[in-house]
């Protein structure tokens, strides 16, 4: 039996710069991927998927936007749907290629096409050959959650596995589960002209964020025409793809909607069946394998990461996870993932950037914080591009003068993520922030003025 050092399960934005460090430390590594090319979820059916098509749909819309900057263009912007998947499956393609490559300089790693499964607590089999190792860590990631619903519409609408397949601009769709899925996807759709209908349990979209981010996107939604249907109850969901009928109850009433597709997007479920952590003794619930701050599992030597792991599920969450494991399977010292100083990015319009704690989760924590926002309606760059909806927040401690929390709310807050994410990461304070000389005219100034604005308010409640 070969034996490895290191074991990884899972290609993704997890496994692969897991098994990539580990190799180039010299160690002896197995990387084992079902789908046969590396990418995971990330690349084929999430993040960069995703955000080709958003990609393509905001550049139509601006095209539609340019008279408002006096420019006019001869004859109708039309969208070619079928050259935008083609194009979108060349550059996957191309990425996938680009990783394999990158394994052929690293002597050390094997990346092994196949579904695998441990066959005990330092044995895994893959295409009927079983393979010996020191360590091992899963990155299996996670896949749509189907909740129980009745009808048999339910197994027949897509999950973010199928839509970006389709072969042809849908004319109408509907969307179940308001969260971060659906709500980047929806408005994609209303910009290509896509009639979209969102349905949510809850009494807002985007529940896991702060409400005052979330209703922005969730007004600009209704103003793009999009029918968002909030307090939902299903009563069933029937049909098949063509012609779908949910029949839902809203405020004591019931309704009915008829829509040729459907997507469902109601949260992830880890991918921890079917591949022996029984066998291996690692212990996992439904969200996830269970882990410590060092994303060791329950069985020292196994370590999880990225989306099969209980906690958050990003890419870049993932790969910094990859590292924490990394570092503590082969340094002497020991590192723990720190959640609190988590960031990221929503792609909807506006887009939706945070670093660090929200205003709820603050309290939650028990934190004495003082909150106060920069409004993007008076600020030179915004209203140059005429799009000045949106804010930057801070969440400050109020002792301490450390901020916690940023939260931004722009057309182009993935822009701002960066700085608002070294904010957080550094525990920066208030006063280092006003010490930044931010470059005028840019969206950044907000930082610097908010920080300003914070500083002065201190300094006023210090003199009563
Ligand atoms: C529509 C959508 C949009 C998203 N957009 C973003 C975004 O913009 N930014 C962001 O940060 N995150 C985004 N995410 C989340 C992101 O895709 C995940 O957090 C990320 O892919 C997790 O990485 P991972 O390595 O843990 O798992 P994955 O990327 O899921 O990779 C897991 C890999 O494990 C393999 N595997 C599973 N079981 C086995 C087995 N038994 N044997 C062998 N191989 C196996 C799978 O084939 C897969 O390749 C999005 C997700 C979706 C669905
Ligand atoms: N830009 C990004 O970073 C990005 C983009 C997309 C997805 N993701 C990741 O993927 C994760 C999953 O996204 P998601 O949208 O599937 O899940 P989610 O957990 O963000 O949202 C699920 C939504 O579905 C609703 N819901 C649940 N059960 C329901 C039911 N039975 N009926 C109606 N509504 C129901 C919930 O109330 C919630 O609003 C995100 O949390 C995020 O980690 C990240």
């Amino acid at each position: 039996m070969k034996q490895y050092d290191l074991v990884v399960i899972g290609a993704g934005p997890g496994g692969t710069p897991a098994a990539m460090m580990a190799a180039r430390f010299g160690k002896k590594v197995l990387l084992i991927d079902k789908r046969g090319e590396p990418g995971g979820e990330c690349l084929f059916e999430g993040c960069i998927p995703s955000k080709i098509l958003e990609n393509a749909a905001n550049r139509y819309a601006l095209l539609k936007e340019a008279r408002s900057f006096h420019i006019d263009l001869d004859g109708a912007a039309q969208i070619h749907w079928e050259e935008v998947i083609a194009d979108k499956d060349v550059l996957l393609e191309q990425r996938a290629q680009a990783a394999l490559a990158s394994f052929k300089v690293l002597p050390s790693l094997d990346f092994l096409a196949g579904e695998t499964a441990f066959v005990d607590a330092h044995t895994i089999e893959v295409n009927g050959e079983r393979y010996g190792f020191e360590h091992a860590i899963v990155a299996t990631g996670a896949s749509a959650h189907i909740p129980p619903l009745k009808g048999e519409g339910v197994s027949r609408a897509w999950t973010n596995a199928d839509i970006f397949k389709a072969k042809e601009l849908p004319e109408e769709i509907a969307f179940i589960g308001a969260g971060a899925i659906s709500c980047e996807l929806v408005q994609m759709f209303a910009k290509l002209g896509v009639k979209c209908h969102i349905l949510e349990r809850g009494p807002r979209i985007l529940k896991r964020i702060d409400e005052e981010a979330a209703l922005i996107v969730q007004k600009r939604m209704q103003e793009q025409g999009i029918e968002v249907l909030l307090n939902v109850g299903f009563d069933s969901i029937d049909g098949d793809e063509g012609d779908f009928t949910i029949r839902y109850t809203q405020e004591g009433a019931a309704k009915t909607l008829r829509v040729p597709h459907l997507l469902i997007a109601t949260g992830r479920a880890a991918n921890v069946e079917g591949i022996g952590l029984e066998k291996a003794g690692v212990e996992f619930d439904r969200h996830g394998i269970k882990v410590d701050g060092g994303m060791q599992s329950t069985v020292p030597h196994i370590y999880a990461v990225g989306d099969c792991a209980v906690g958050p599920k990003f890419a870049h969450w993932a790969t910094y996870t990859a590292g924490v494991a990394i570092h503590n399977i082969y340094a002497p010292t020991r590192h723990e993932a720190q959640e609190e100083k988590l960031s990221w990015v929503l792609f909807s319009d506006p887009q939706i950037a945070s670093a660090g704690l929200s205003e709820a989760e603050a309290a939650q924590k028990g934190l004495e914080v003082s909150v106060e926002k920069y409004d993007y309606a008076a600020d030179a760059r915004a209203q140059i591009d005429k799009d000045a909806e949106g804010f930057i927040k801070f969440v400050v401690e109020t002792k301490s003068g450390v901020i916690k929390g940023v939260q931004v709310v722009s057309y182009d807050a993935s822009s701002l993520a960066g700085e608002a994410s070294l904010i957080v990461a550094n525990a920066m304070t208030v006063l280092q922030v006003m010490g930044a000389i931010h470059p005028h005219p840019t969206l950044t100034e907000g930082f610097g003025k908010l920080a300003q604005s914070l500083f002065f308010k201190s300094m006023m409640n210090r003199r009563r």
